[in-house]
């Protein structure tokens, strides 16, 4: 089934997506004793810097530098944001209110293609709408990455294989190549198109769907000689539901394939083991 798509006719105004990819610019420009103030080693903090140049003890060497923002509720978590540039708060939370539209608008057609929702007025069950209520409320965390040049781009990786842990990621990136996809067994790069999305399957939405959609391994190479910037925005549901197969989607022919399984099980996985490839996702299948 669907592995990888790019929305290009989104509704989101250009200068939302600009000023996202122009403030964050700012924001890894900034002195390093400004964005080094956000640094956290606790995973679940609403603000976590981190810089390759100074986390060497990191099992896996990643060649670049990211912000991590929970998005969600809005109100409770922007004050926690930096605060320099002195428009990053404003541009940051209205891209992620536009990009959370987006994400539920994708969702509708994924339901719709699954046979658990529809627009109709037969198939709008307060049943059929539970689960995009959920996803409403539910997890949003922005991942601001930056990669610098480097001079040596084959003996480093920007990001190993790894799958996102949601149900869909969109994603930014500017107008410097890196990021790939596993397609069949060859890496694919995805050609950046202005003002396009890239949307990636998680980890959740093959859980939910039992299997029919599939998560996407994907990578990130690093360039000799430009610096890229990406913003991967991450929903799921609220980060204390626990995500399992749709029972619609369980039956004789099509048994229950993964267990059920909930934000701290993953966080807890990442931080007792090296996060590989789709190695989280492998330990939530029955064998
Ligand atoms: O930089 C990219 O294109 C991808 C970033 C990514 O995969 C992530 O942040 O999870
Ligand atoms: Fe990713």
């Amino acid at each position: 089934m669907l592995y990888e798509i790019q929305v290009v006719n989104h509704g989101i105004p250009i200068e939302v997506i600009r000023n996202m990819i122009d403030v964050s610019a700012r924001f890894f420009n900034l002195p390093y004793g400004e964005r080094s103030k956000y640094m956290s080693s606790d995973m679940a903090a609403p603000v976590r810097y981190g810089t390759s140049l100074n986390q060497n003890k990191d099992a896996v060497f990643c060649w670049k530098d990211f912000l991590k923002l929970v998005c969600h509720p809005l109100s409770d978590v922007v004050s926690h944001w930096p605060s320099s540039p002195v428009d990053f708060r404003e541009s940051v939370a209205t891209y992620a209110k536009e990009t959370k539209y987006l994400f539920l608008r994708i969702m509708e057609a994924i339901l719709e293609s699954l046979g658990l929702w529809g627009a109709t007025k037969d198939d709008r069950t307060p049943e059929n709408d539970e689960i995009l209520k959920q996803l409403d409320g539910g997890s949003q965390l922005m991942v601001v990455n930056c990669f610098p040049p480097c001079p040596e781009p084959d003996l480093t990786l920007g990001m190993p294989p790894h799958s996102d842990y949601g149900f869909l990621t969109l994603l930014l990136q500017d107008d410097v190549e890196g990021l790939q996809i596993q397609y069949k067994g060859e890496w694919i790069t995805v050609e950046p198109m202005q003002n396009s999305f890239v949307v990636n399957i998680g980890d959740h939405l093959e859980i939910f769907s039992n299997g029919r959609y599939k998560s996407v391994l994907h990578r990130v190479i690093v360039n000799p000689a430009k610096l890229r910037l990406s913003v991967a925005l991450l929903h799921s549901l609220p980060f204390d539901y626990m995500v399992r197969p749709s029972p619609k989607l369980i039956d004789d022919a099509n048994p229950r394939r993964y267990k059920d399984t909930d934000f701290a099980t993953f966080l807890h996985y990442i931080s007792t083991c090296e996060p590989k490839k789709k190695n989280f996702l492998e330990s939530r299948k029955f064998t």
